[in-house]
């Protein structure tokens, strides 16, 4: 089903129960008792990408492309430490392929043979620096997962869609059935993972409604996804196809709240989405904001300020507090590799800073 039977994956989902799910809507679904967020700094390791999603100005065609040198990364890393954050957010192009022979030359002088070699470099630089990694360098294949897992506190990449949209299309395209088999094989590594769904890039209600319980078929085999994330598309100069209106938002955050467990929390980016009208639909985070990074995924569109978050919080008369990357039910042994552990575990600064945030 939707192309992941290709990567070894199966599911079963159930066309009745998508079908009700299509019909669920705000009043069927409890506002949360509280709102978290983590601050982060946005590490853009490089903007080369195998992919050209048609609503996306983050990559840089072959020849324009960047990668970010170790010291650029410790630049970011320490100014977000110094700025009382607790996660470095690494998120860039997939995998970039053999046109990019420049990025691949810089790899090579750096030591690296690909970007997740260096991703995990990356991740290195960040853990000194006193931040927890978040990574999300899109699909992964089970070996580049097993290099960089144990250095990251969490992990995510969004599912986008299950359905077979244009915004993908074209010669290089991003397929469904290879974030599904992305997000298995997080959970067969017992990463946890952050996922979610965009929402107005051709997809039907139906087609959220699929993607929805894809996930929660993964993270009921797994128990690994901590988050999900309900983000609006919205206009760029490459997109011009507009914004999915209220009434969508607010229907898919009620379907993502209503199809996923409530131990899986829903995020609405407050830098995209009208998170203010979304608070009766079961969002409980608004995800990384940071007081040093743009977002360079959608640069056009700022961080709010944390006092707006409060704001918010307050709008929905619920208490707002900070969280880590890794949500708390996560933090054990089970879940964090001793290196994370040792990090939130350890006796200095940042170690103090990390625990500060758990109860
Ligand atoms: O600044 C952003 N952060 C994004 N984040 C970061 C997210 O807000 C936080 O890093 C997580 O909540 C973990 O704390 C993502 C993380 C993922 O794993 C998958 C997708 C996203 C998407 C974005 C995004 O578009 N912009
Ligand atoms: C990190 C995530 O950013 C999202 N992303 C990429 N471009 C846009 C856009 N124009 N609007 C909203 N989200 C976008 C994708 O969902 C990607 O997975
Ligand atoms: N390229 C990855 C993806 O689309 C990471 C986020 S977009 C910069 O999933
Ligand atoms: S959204 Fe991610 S995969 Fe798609 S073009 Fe942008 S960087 Fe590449």
């Amino acid at each position: 089903m939707f192309g992941a039977d290709a990567y070894g994956v199966e599911l079963t989902i159930d066309p009745a129960t998508a079908e009700r799910l299509v019909s669920v809507g705000p009043a069927d679904v409890a506002a949360a008792s509280g709102l978290t967020f983590a601050r982060n700094v946005f590490v853009p390791l490089t903007t080369a990408c195998r992919y050209t999603c048609t609503y996306c100005t983050y990559y840089d065609p072959p020849g324009a492309a960047s990668l970010l040198s170790p010291e650029e990364i410790r630049n970011i890393c320490e100014r977000g430490a110094d700025a009382g954050c607790t996660e470095a957010l690494f998120t860039f192009g997939d995998d970039p392929d053999d046109r990019y022979t420049g990025i691949y030359e810089q790899l090579e002088t750096l030591g690296h043979d690909s970007i997740h070699s260096y991703l995990r470099e990356a991740c290195e630089i960040a853990l000194e620096c006193g931040l927890l990694p978040h990574s999300n360098p899109g699909d992964q294949t089970r070996e580049q997962m097993e290099l960089v897992a144990d250095m990251n506190a969490s992990m995510g990449v969004m599912l986008e869609t299950t359905a077979d949209v244009q915004a993908h299309g074209g010669p290089r395209s991003k397929e469904p059935g290879q974030r599904i088999a992305t997000l298995a094989i997080a959970g067969e590594l017992g990463v946890p993972f952050t996922t979610g769904i965009l929402v107005g890039i051709g997809e039907t209600a139906r087609d959220r409604a699929e993607s929805l319980l894809a996930i929660a078929e993964l993270h009921e085999r797994y128990g690994h996804i901590q988050e999900i994330i309900v983000q609006p598309v919205v206009p760029n100069e490459r997109w011009q196809e507009g914004s999915p209106d209220l009434e969508t938002m607010r229907r898919t955050t009620a379907m993502a709240r209503a199809a996923l467990p409530d131990d899986v929390s829903i995020q609405s980016p407050p830098n995209l989405a009208p998170v203010a009208d979304l608070l009766d639909c079961g969002i409980d985070d608004l995800g990384g904001v940071s007081p040093v990074t743009d977002d360079h995924i959608n640069p056009e569109y700022a961080w709010p300020a944390l006092r707006e978050l409060e704001d918010i919080a307050e709008t929905a008369g619920v208490p707002l507090s900070e969280r880590l990357p890794v949500y708390e039910e996560y933090v054990c042994s089970e879940w964090l590799s001793p290196e994370i552990e040792a990090a939130i575990d350890a006796d200095d600064e940042a170690g103090r800073r990390y625990r500060a945030l758990l109860g």
